[in-house]
C-alpha cells in the first residue's frame, strides 16, 4: 500500500503518466452480477465523463464487497485502498471534528465514497460505517487511477476555461475550483426533458453548461389556479446553478426544472456540494431570499419553498 502522502494542492492528475503499464485488472462475474453491478453505477458521477470502453473496464475491474452491521468500510486516517460503490445498505459518514467523532450525514442504498484518498494520495477524510447488512462493489486503487484520475486531468482541461466563469465560483482559489470539476459529472437533456422533479428528493447540484432551463413550480397556494398548473418562476443559462434550494434547505425540491432545446449540465452530488461548496453558501443563501419576494410576488406567498 502507498504510504507517501501529497498535499493535494499540490496535486495535478496531468502528472499521472506512470501507470499506463499496470496490468488490466478483471473480477470474472455472472451475468447476474453484472447486471446488478451496472444498475448500481448508473447514476455514479465519476463515470458520467468516461468513455465507453473505460466505463467497462472499470465494471470489468469492480468486486463485490458484502458488508455487516457496524462494519468499518473505511477508517479515517487510513491509507485509500478502494473506491466503493454502493449497490445496497445504508453507511453513516463520520468526520473527527475535536477528537469527537461526529456524524455528518449518510449514504442511503446508493451513490459512492472513498474518492478522495485515491485521487489525491491523502489520508481517508472520513469513517464510514455500515448500519445494516449491505452491499458495495470496490474498485482497486491502481485501477482508479489508471482510467478515473487520467480521465480528471481531461475534464480538468475540458472544464477549467468555464469554471472560471462561474459567477458562483468566482469566489474560490483555483485549487477549489479544480476540485469541484473532478467530483462533476456532464448530462445532456433533450428540448423538454425533466432534469428536477418537484417534491422528490434531493441528491444533486447543476450548472447550465450550454442551452436553458426552466423552473416551473405547481402552487398549492394560488387562488383559482386551473387544475394547478405548472407556472415558469425562472430561466437559468450557460454559467447559472440550479438544484441548490433543497441541498441548502434540506427540503424535497420546491420546484420541476425542464430543458429548454438541447441542454447540457454540470452535476455535482450532494456531499461533493455540501463538502466543496460550503464557502459559496453565502451567495446561494442571498440568492434563495430572492426565490421567496419572487414566490410572493407570483403567488401572493413563498410557503411553497417551505413545504
Ligand atoms: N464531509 C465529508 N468529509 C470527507 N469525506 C467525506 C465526507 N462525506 C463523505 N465523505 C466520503 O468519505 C470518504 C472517506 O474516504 P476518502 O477520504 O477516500 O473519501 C471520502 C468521501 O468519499
Amino acid at each position: 500500500m502507498q504510504t507517501v502522502l501529497m498535499c493535494a494542492e499540490a496535486y495535478n492528475p496531468d502528472d499521472d503518466e506512470d501507470d499506463d503499464a499496470e496490468p488490466r485488472v478483471v473480477h470474472p462475474k455472472t451475468d447476474e452480477q453484472r447486471h446488478r453491478l451496472q444498475d448500481a453505477c448508473r447514476d455514479i458521477l465519476l463515470f458520467k465523463t468516461l468513455e465507453q470502453e473505460q466505463f467497462s473496464e472499470v465494471l470489468d475491474a469492480m468486486f463485490e464487497v458484502l458488508v455487516k452491521p457496524q462494519e468499518h468500510i473505511i477508517d479515517q486516517g487510513d491509507d485509500g485502498d478502494n473506491f466503493y460503490v454502493i449497490e445496497k445498505g445504508v453507511y453513516e459518514i463520520f468526520v473527527l471534528k475535536d477528537d469527537v467523532n461526529v456524524c455528518v450525514g449518510k449514504y442511503d442504498n446508493k451513490g459512492s465514497f472513498g474518492e478522495l484518498a485515491l485521487m489525491y494520495n491523502t489520508p481517508r477524510a472520513a469513517t464510514i460505517v455500515a448500519t445494516e447488512e449491505g452491499a458495495l462493489w470496490g474498485l482497486d486503487r491502481a485501477t482508479f487511477h489508471r482510467l478515473i484520475v487520467r480521465n480528471n486531468a481531461k475534464k480538468r482541461r475540458m472544464y477549467e476555461a468555464f469554471i472560471e466563469c462561474v459567477p458562483l465560483l468566482k469566489s474560490l482559489e483555483l485549487s477549489e475550483r479544480m476540485k469541484i470539476v473532478d467530483v462533476l459529472g456532464a448530462r445532456a437533456y433533450k428540448d423538454g426533458e425533466r432534469i428536477i422533479t418537484q417534491g422528490e428528493k434531493a441528491d444533486c447540484f447543476y450548472i447550465v453548461e450550454s442551452g436553458e432551463v426552466k423552473i416551473m413550480i405547481r402552487s398549492k397556494t394560488k387562488v383559482g389556479q386551473q387544475n394547478n398548473a405548472e407556472v415558469e418562476v425562472a430561466r437559468c443559462s450557460r454559467g447559472q446553478y440550479f438544484g441548490e434550494l433543497a441541498l441548502v434547505t434540506n427540503k424535497p425540491r420546491a420546484a420541476s426544472v425542464y430543458a429548454v432545446g438541447e441542454t447540457k449540465c454540470l452535476v455535482i452530488d450532494i456531499r461533493a456540494f455540501e463538502r466543496l461548496l460550503g464557502p459559496c453558501m453565502d451567495i446561494m443563501k442571498r440568492n434563495i431570499s430572492q426565490y421567496e419576494d419572487q414566490l410572493v410576488a407570483l403567488f401572493g406567498s413563498s410557503v411553497d419553498l417551505k413545504h
